[in-house]
């Protein structure tokens, strides 16, 4: 059974580029004042997660919701593995898929074939695998010729649709997903709506960040809410939801 099991967990991203002051008066400014420090070494951090224990268990969808910047794409990608915790342990049972950025690792010079190769292996399928989607990847994405011309010939349009189409060929037990998609025009959304809905039944736990209120009460059962980097409430989607909303608009 899956499982993704987040204790104590704390993250704090180095930023080589900024002096200290001017920094820490601009996250004054955004309301942010203790998300900042500087360490012995004089490097700036920004504490984006801040001692988060949280666990999803299988049949869970949850969703995420707060302000911007309140750690929902940080939390997904600590989830996912990209981030490690500075302090706290991650502990996850099963495969996980993040559609956290889906144009991430594809290369511009290699044909969309080549591509679909490429990004199948990072996403951790086999090489058996990847032969018995090609065909399906390939009509789904409907770039018909294009798929053997090198992807910089594209338009944006054309490689959101073979990147959607590659990511979501993948079978996870776990689904993390960012708000991802201005996917293409409006035949391929509805093609792409269809196809995640189809993604999500399949998966064990779907983890997505969302500012759609009303899309997270129709696909989600948990809602955790983020604020500051922290959790501010995890439970039911609709007494979050409406707590959340109660709070914005007060
Ligand atoms: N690479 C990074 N380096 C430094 N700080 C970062 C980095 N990525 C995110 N942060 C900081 O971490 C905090 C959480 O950011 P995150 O992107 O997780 O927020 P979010 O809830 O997904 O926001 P949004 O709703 O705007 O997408 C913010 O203060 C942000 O400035």
């Amino acid at each position: 059974m899956a499982f993704i099991q987040l204790t104590g967990v704390t993250l704090d991203l180095p930023i080589y580029e900024v002096h200290g002051r001017s920094l820490k008066r601009q996250m004054m400014r955004l309301g942010r004042k203790n998300a900042i420090a500087e360490g012995n070494d004089g490097v700036v951090v920004v504490r984006a997660l801040s001692d988060v224990t949280v666990r999803f268990e299988s049949g869970d969808r949850i969703g995420l919701i707060g302000h911007n910047g309140a750690g929902k794409s940080t939390i997904l990608r600590v989830m996912a593995g990209i981030y490690a915790p500075t302090v706290g342990e991650v502990a996850r049972e099963g495969k996980v898929v993040p559609l956290l950025d889906i144009s991430l690792g594809m290369d511009d010079n290699s044909t969309g074939l080549q591509n679909i190769r490429l990004r199948g292996l990072l996403l951790g399928m086999t090489d058996s695998e990847i032969k018995s989607k090609q065909q399906e990847i390939a009509e789904f994405c409907e770039l018909g010729d294009y798929l053997d011309l090198p992807i910089r010939t594209y338009s944006s349009g054309m490689r959101v649709r073979l990147a959607f189409a590659i990511s979501t060929a993948v079978d996870a037990e776990i689904l993390l997903l960012d708000e991802v998609m201005g996917v293409g025009d409006a035949s391929f959304m509805h093609k792409a709506q269809a196809r995640l809905a189809d993604l999500h039944r399949r998966s064990e736990i779907v983890v997505l960040a969302m500012h759609s209120n009303a899309e997270i009460r129709r696909t989600c059962n948990k809602v955790l809410w983020m604020d500051n980097g922290g959790v501010r409430m995890f439970g039911p989607t609709e007494e979050v939801v409406s707590a959340y909303e109660a709070f914005v608009s007060s």
